[in-house]
């Protein structure tokens, strides 16, 4: 039986890095050092243990939500697996939430690169506390002071110096603890597991002592009892120290900076203690909020084992052919074999196990306490996103987000065997995600698939050839747009048969007008009951709702227009519903294509961040692109310009930006509405 573990015990960090930073080797050291992982994978062995996706290894791009959980001395940390790209900025928010701290990963050469930039503003977007670990310390060039000075000019933190490397590049050693006031050195060994702690060499005491009194100062700006002792020159001990060093740091007012190398082997295990010490436990973050869905009131969910159910699914993730669903437990205890409530749903879902993630095996629990972030596996239908509660205190943590797949692709099997994986294979990846969507299509027999965006799509595709080795053929990516018309437009239909020895009859009478742009569609019914017999209505309001799946221009889905039945006839014996059906679904056909129809863009909401002297460049490339500015504002250091977008001009952007900034631009992109562009 593991050991249980009160709250204030727990960790739930995400590393945030830019790509190659070495955001892989330090977890991978992380799980060496914390005994669950018995061998280093290199990543250019390509054996590293979170990176577990050939096309991760390949890309070099971090994709997954995955946790795992390692022991460090009594506390428990559990590491959520944060994506960095931006068509993942979805999943790489949802993790966001999910996690209670961060530790962001530096190269001491590049310092703060653009990519992290991104993340780094999303965190503080989600309030999540942070630390810093400069890595890379024994390469060519390595700059501590230069990334620290980047952190501030480029992600406006306030950096708090805890850590002085010992040497650099070649002759880096280790670091100089500034609150204890010792030396750490690491034995070479054996890989860095074991280190020694020493005075502070002679040669470098004074420069010790002015980087300490500099880290009193600051946190004694953060810090009345703290400011109050300094300024009378009383002795300030290290548990007092360390005390407001952790609150300023949950207060989101420093961000502790450390250093190391992770290839090396230098500097993790005092990482692991500052993440213990600084960063904050469930218990120390507010509580999540959620709403009941029945009252619409705001319920609160403490992390408190004794307070109703409330849980959050923020991945899902097919396994061997099972569905597996990472949960974070908020309120409440998750048990094995119980019955829970998905609100989503609004259906109750069975547990079958519980299983803690490490990251070389899986463990069955059999109950998950607050704060838990655990796979389960057993939940057939739910999906992310979903929450989980007691049906008795019925709440809902996250709003149900409205995915529109805007890029659309058409994919056929290269061979006759390939038909049926990919079948099987797309049903998979549909399971796990729900922003891919996939159709065939009627006119083609092709298979299409709808996502979020290009590099959404092309990773999907590439998975399919790598990781299940099912070959198929891709088509340009498109795309996904909408219809409406612009005018009222009125029209009947008949339908007046023989089919099989039956006589049929329906006649329709259908108005189509616009409505206003995210409106939806509407129906209603104006007839009497002696012009059409109401058992009816249900059944010409459903052939109407589907017609306006397909539109009179391409067959796009038809929005903002409101169905309403204005006439109709009926006759006793011969009218049946699939006669209204039919001459609903004609009259529809028919109203579309004489209300001026026109296709609706997907337009984009752009939110680009780059350094004061881009601006100009950048706002001209937006405009150009048929774009409109709706703010600039300075956030931490950079200029955030935001904008909306159509879509169709936005290929290719993350090229023109990186070439139009020197590569300091960066830019993240989500579905905002469709509209005329
Ligand atoms: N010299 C040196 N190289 C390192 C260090 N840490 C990581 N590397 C190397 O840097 C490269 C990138 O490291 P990764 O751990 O894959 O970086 P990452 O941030 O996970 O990168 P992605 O998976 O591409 O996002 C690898 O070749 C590592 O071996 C370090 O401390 N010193």
């Amino acid at each position: 039986m593991k050991k249980k573990n009160s709250i204030r015990k727990i960790r739930n960090i995400g590393i945030i890095a830019h790509i190659d930073a070495g955001k892989t080797t330090v977890t991978e050291r992380v799980l060496y050092y914390t005994g669950r992982s018995h061998k280093i994978g290199e990543v250019h062995d390509g054996e590293a243990v979170m990176d577990w996706m050939t096309d991760e290894q390949e890309r070099g791009i971090t994709i997954t939500s995955a946790v795992t959980t390692c022991q460090w001395k009594d506390s428990q940390i559990q590491i959520i697996d944060t994506p960095g790209h931006v068509d993942f900025t979805i999943e790489v928010e949802r993790s966001l939430r999910v996690l209670d701290g961060a530790v962001g990963v530096f190269c001491a050469v590049g310092g703060v690169e653009p990519q992290s930039e991104t993340v780094w503003h999303q965190a503080d977007k989600y309030s999540v506390p942070k630390m810093a670990f400069i890595n890379k310390m024994d390469r060519i060039g390595a700059d501590f002071f230069g990334t620290v000075g980047m952190m501030k000019e480029r992600l406006n933190a306030s950096p708090l110096i805890i850590q002085l490397p010992v040497g650099a590049e070649d002759s880096f050693s280790g670091v100089i603890d500034l609150i204890a006031m010792k030396q750490i050195v690491w034995n070479t060994e054996d890989m860095g597991a074991t280190f020694e702690t020493t005075d502070i060499p002679a040669d470098l005491i004074a420069e010790a002592g002015e980087y300490r009194e500099k880290l009193i100062e600051t946190v004694a700006e953060t810090d009345d009892d703290l400011m109050e002792r300094y300024l009378s020159e009383e002795p300030i001990d290290d548990d007092a120290l360390i005390d407001a060093v952790r609150k300023a740091t949950i207060g989101l007012k420093l961000v502790p900076v450390m250093c190391g190398s992770a290839l090396r082997n230098k500097g993790i295990q005092p990482l692991l203690d500052a993440v213990i010490r600084y960063l904050p436990s469930p218990a120390d973050i507010p509580p999540i909020r959620g709403i009941n869905p029945i009252t619409g009131e705001t319920v609160e969910c403490p992390h408190r084992e004794n307070s109703p159910l409330a849980a959050l699914i923020f991945k899902v993730s097919m396994i061997e052919g099972r569905k597996l669903s990472f949960v974070r437990v908020y309120s409440g205890r998750l048990r094995s074999g119980a019955d829970v409530f998905n609100t989503s749903l609004g259906k109750k879902e069975k547990l079958s196990r519980i299983l803690r993630m490490h990251a070389n095996k899986r463990e069955r629990i059999d109950e998950a306490e607050p704060g838990s972030i655990i796979g389960v596996v057993g939940l057939k239908d739910s999906v992310t996103g979903d929450t989980l509660c007691s049906a008795d205190h019925p709440v809902m943590l996250e709003k149900m987000e409205f995915y529109e797949p805007v890029i659309s692709m058409a994919i056929e099997p290269k061979t006759h065997s390939d038909q049926d994986k990919m079948e099987q294979v797309l049903e998979k990846f549909m399971a796990e995600d729900p922003t891919l969507k996939v159709r065939e299509d009627e006119d083609t027999g092709q298979t299409i698939l709808s996502g979020m965006g290009e590099l959404h799509l092309e990773i999907i595709i590439s998975r399919m050839q790598r990781e299940f080795n099912t070959g198929v053929n891709v088509g340009k990516p498109q795309v996904v747009y909408r219809e409406t018309i612009a005018e009222t437009a009125r029209a009947t239909a008949v339908f007046d048969r023989e089919i099989g020895g039956q006589h049929l009859f329906g006649e329709v009478a259908l108005t189509l007008s616009p409505l206003g742009r995210g409106t939806g569609n509407s129906f209603r019914s104006e007839v009497t009951d002696e012009m059409i017999p109401p058992a009816f209505i249900p059944a010409i309001e459903a052939s109407v709702m589907e017609s306006l799946e397909s539109g009179a221009i391409i067959g796009y889905p038809v929005v903002d227009v409101e169905a309403v039945l204005t006439g109709g006839s009926c006759k006793e014996t011969q009218s049946t519903e699939l006669a209204y059906r039919i001459s609903a679904s004609m009259a529809c056909k028919e109203a579309l294509a004489g209300g001026s129809p026109f296709l609706l863009d997907p337009i984009m909401k752009v939110e680009i961040f780059v350094p004061e002297a881009f601006v100009g460049d950048v706002i001209g490339d937006i405009s150009s692109r048929g774009g409109k500015i709706e703010a600039i504002e300075a956030q931490r250091g950079v200029q955030v310009i935001r904008a909306t977008a159509p879509l169709a001009k936005m290929f290719g952007y993350s090229t023109s930006l990186r070439s139009a900034t020197q590569g300091r631009g960066t830019f993240t992109m989500h579905f905002s509405h469709f509209d005329r562009s």
